[in-house]
């Protein structure tokens, strides 16, 4: 048998057939829903008079729009009333079980599948969201997918699906201490480039991806469809079963003899490789996650760039994000600072805020939202709450996705600049006319204290 790299491994495993344009039907483990992109998925099922097919091995959240600031807070905004309201009525309908707001595993799609145990090794995941590419993190091949195709997978549980390439991106050595997954997922992305890996599945590889604990290692493969990718995906380890073996006891078993690696000998398509030890706290400057410098460096100037492309792009970015060309990292003031999103919002994400916020104060504006449910009973559970309500900031009762996208009521006014954990940093995301530097946990704590960029060893 030829080697094969483990996205290849898990394609093959879950082949049904052939279709007649070329394309494998594929078998699929486990799908997740949230409340965007479903509903006309629903009214076509309906319309054809076709039923789930496997109901328990899909599940529903509600992430998008739910509100932050109470579980029952009523959401002045009638539309994002009548979205949630459709979420659950197609749920109960179909008899897929539900996380609403307000239930003790409700949170943002890509972080309670984890938590809950329910993404393992070798599986085939998809969701109806571009940052499905999480989950890969556990050894799965996880995707994101359109609304015409969660139809499908509800109606059959199954995908036709071309198979991507293969892509390695390979890290060597040590992360420097300070420097984070979210820091060397902005410097692969840079690296690669907002379009770079475009069409391929991407092994995470190498001494400092096995060094990452699961949390980090779902922080890289979110932002690995900030290249393009289709999916990421980090091989199955003794961290991974550690994790697994804590989320979900009951079925850690499963986890045994089923755990695909690819083969030594596997040939990619494209490869990567990056030194971990040059990889320095980074924050990007412009409208792409590409665009990205280390926290000691100076946002580019456009006329020192070789590609004329380059140089027109970083132009129309540094005149949308009001940055001087050259201006210091350090010298910039931002408005606010949100902690959050499925790139960093889980409990690691919240210490290493806490730990840079504990007996401290934030000078500007600062929302702290946890990734779910239990992201936020564990918090609790340390007293970071605490840290958080000392240091001034607004550590949200309810999870979601908030000011990632600004989908619902948290959401930044226009010229506002925010030093933010998520992961998309496109203009108006976080809010018509709104500027995002994308940061990791703990930058962002720091720039919270001192309202510039800043890093902990600042303080
Ligand atoms: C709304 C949803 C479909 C979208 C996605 O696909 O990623 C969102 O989660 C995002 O991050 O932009
Ligand atoms: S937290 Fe942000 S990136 Fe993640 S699913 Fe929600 S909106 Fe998308």
């Amino acid at each position: 048998m030829s080697p094969r790299t483990l996205a290849a491994k898990v394609w093959r495993e879950h082949v049904v057939r052939r279709t007649k344009a070329g394309n494998d039907l594929l078998y699929i483990d486990l799908h997740l829903l949230h409340e965007v992109n479903t509903p006309q998925a629903f009214t076509g099922l309906r319309d054809a008079g076709r039923t789930v097919r496997r109901p328990d091995l899909t599940l529903g959240t509600e992430d998008h729009s739910t509100p932050t600031r109470s579980v029952d807070h009523v959401d002045p905004d009638a539309a994002r009333r009548l979205q949630r309201r459709t979420m659950a009525r197609n749920c109960a309908e179909f008899r897929i079980p539900m996380h609403r707001l307000g239930s003790a595993s409700q949170g943002i799609v890509h972080v309670i599948g984890p938590e809950l145990g329910l993404v393992r090794p070798g599986m085939t995941v998809v969701c109806c969201d571009s940052h499905t590419t999480t989950l890969g993190a556990f050894g799965a091949l996880a995707l994101g997918i359109g609304t015409s195709q969660v139809e499908h997978v509800l109606a059959t549980q199954t995908l036709a699906l071309a198979r991507p390439k293969d892509m390695a991106v390979t890290v060597t050595g040590t992360l420097p201490a300070g420097s984070t997954a979210k820091d060397l997922a902005l410097a692969v992305i840079h690296r690669v480039g907002s379009a770079g890996a475009q069409g391929h599945a991407v092994e995470f590889r190498g001494e400092a991806v096995r060094a990452l604990s699961m949390e980090g290692r779902m922080t890289l493969c979110n932002m690995a469809v900030e290249m393009g990718a289709r999916a990421g995906i980090v091989a199955p380890d003794e961290i991974t079963r550690d994790y697994l073996l804590r989320a979900a006891p009951r079925d850690a078993g499963r986890f045994d003899g089923l755990a695909p690696v690819g083969d030594d000998d596997a040939v990619f398509d494209r490869e990567v490789t990056l030194d971990g030890a040059v990889v320095l706290p980074r924050v990007s400057w412009g409208t792409n996650p590409a665009q990205s410098v280390p926290l000691d460096g100076r946002v580019p100037d456009p006329g020192e760039l070789d590609d004329a492309a380059d140089a027109s792009a970083a132009r129309r970015a540094l005149d949308y994000m009001a940055l001087a060309p050259g201006t210091a990292v350090r010298d910039i003031a931002v408005d606010t600072v949100f902690i959050g999103s499925c790139t960093n919002s889980r409990i690691e994400d919240l210490r290493a805020a806490a730990a840079v916020l504990r007996g401290r104060r934030v000078r500007v504006d600062t929302m702290v939202v946890p990734g779910s449910a239990l992201v936020r009973a564990e918090a609790v559970a340390e007293g970071l709450d605490e840290i958080f309500a000392r240091a001034g900031a607004d550590f949200r009762a309810a999870p979601g996705c908030s000011m990632c996208v600004g989908l619902g009521e948290d959401r930044l006014a226009p010229g506002i600049r925010c030093a933010s954990t998520t992961n998309r940093n496109f203009e108006g995301r976080q809010g018509t006319g709104s500027r995002t530097h994308l940061v990791s946990p703990a930058v962002a704590a720091a720039t919270a204290v001192r309202g510039r960029i800043a890093s902990p060893d600042d303080l």
